[in-house]
């Protein structure tokens, strides 16, 4: 049995995996990509050939790093989730070296994939997937819980385009109503400037992540994007950043309403729905998959 091993030599990840609990064999397929102390690949189910993404996640550094507390967590929430734009989780399971986590492929990647080949999508396109993004995090604050790391390289594509959410690495649940989180272990990409300030935060800090998706969406730049982390920080405090003229008025109310740097002026998840950029023009129900190399062709 050959196993992959990672440049540092201390991961071992078997190319047949097995889960005791279901009795079920699998084989790993692609390398997807890696984030933390996590790879992903495309893993098979041997008898019934269904195709999976498996998390796998080495124990040796999960230990290493304090991060076993993380993980339980992350599997904790996200397989208490259900919901057609919320990454399925299928089942977790372990062996000496690793855990394992299996979930619901998305075989169109992510949005960050799109983004990186479209740079700039169309209005049409953004109310389908924004309104997706919007029901999957209505769900999760409906379920009192904070994704806190939305973006688009989190925000994977079915065959038909759907949005589902995943990786709940940081995200957390609210225990009590009016709490406010004081700590955030990891560095979310969109993140709003409480969690910065050390301010405490709540669901407001994904509402202001959907803005910046938002806004990446229809401009094709982040909106704090410099060059340095740093510099990024202080344009996220100061909230500095440009809306384009090139911008139709009411996307930019709705960015605009997301990216105020005062949380409790944000609108709720549920709000989000009433604003024009949704109501004056129908929301698509369905994309053709060649918007993910070209604009559709306007009715
Ligand atoms: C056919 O489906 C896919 C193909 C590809 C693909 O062809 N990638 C190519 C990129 C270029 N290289 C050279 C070759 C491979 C990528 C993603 C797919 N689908 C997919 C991926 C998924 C999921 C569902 N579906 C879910 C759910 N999580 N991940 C996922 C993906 C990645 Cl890259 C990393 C992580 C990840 C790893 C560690 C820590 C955290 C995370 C995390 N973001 O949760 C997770």
């Amino acid at each position: 049995m050959s196993s992959a091993r990672n440049d540092d030599k201390t991961i071992d990840i078997p190319d047949r995996l097995y889960d005791a609990s279901t009795k079920t064999n699998y084989k790993r397929l692609r390398f997807f990509g890696k984030g933390g102390f996590a790879k992903c690949y495309e893993i098979v189910d041997v008898v019934t050939n269904n195709v999976y993404a498996g998390k796998i996640v080495s124990k040796k550094l999960m230990i290493k790093h304090n991060q076993k507390e993380k993980m339980t967590q992350e599997i904790t929430i996200h397989k208490s989730l259900d919901h057609p734009n919320i990454v399925k989780f299928h089942s977790f399971f372990d062996d000496n070296n690793n855990v394992y986590i299996v979930l619901e492929l998305c075989k169109k990647r992510s949005m960050m994939e799109l983004h990186k080949r479209r740079k700039v999508i169309t209005e049409y396109e953004c109310r389908f997937y924004i309104y997706q993004i919007i029901q999957g995090v209505k769900y999760l604050h409906d379920h009192r819980i904070i994704h806190r790391d939305l973006k688009l390289g989190n925000l994977f594509l079915n065959d038909d385009l759907n949005v589902k959410i995943g990786d709940f690495g940081l995200a957390t649940r609210i225990e009590f109503e009016g709490e406010r989180k004081k700590t955030l272990c990891g560095t979310p990409n969109y993140i709003a400037p409480e969690i910065l300030n050390k301010k405490g935060h709540s669901y407001e800090v994904d509402i202001w992540s959907i803005g910046c998706v938002m806004y990446t969406l229809l401009v094709g730049q982040p909106p704090f994007e410099t060059k340095s982390l740093k510099d990024t920080y202080t344009k996220i405090k100061k909230c500095e950043y440009r809306v384009p003229n090139s911008l139709r008025k009411t996307a930019a109310d709705m960015i605009v309403a997301m990216l105020q740097s005062n949380p409790e002026k944000r609108p709720r998840i549920g709000q989000l729905l009433n604003f024009e950029f949704l109501t004056s023009s129908p929301v698509p129900t369905s994309l053709p998959s060649s918007c993910l190399t070209m604009a559709p062709r306007p009715d």
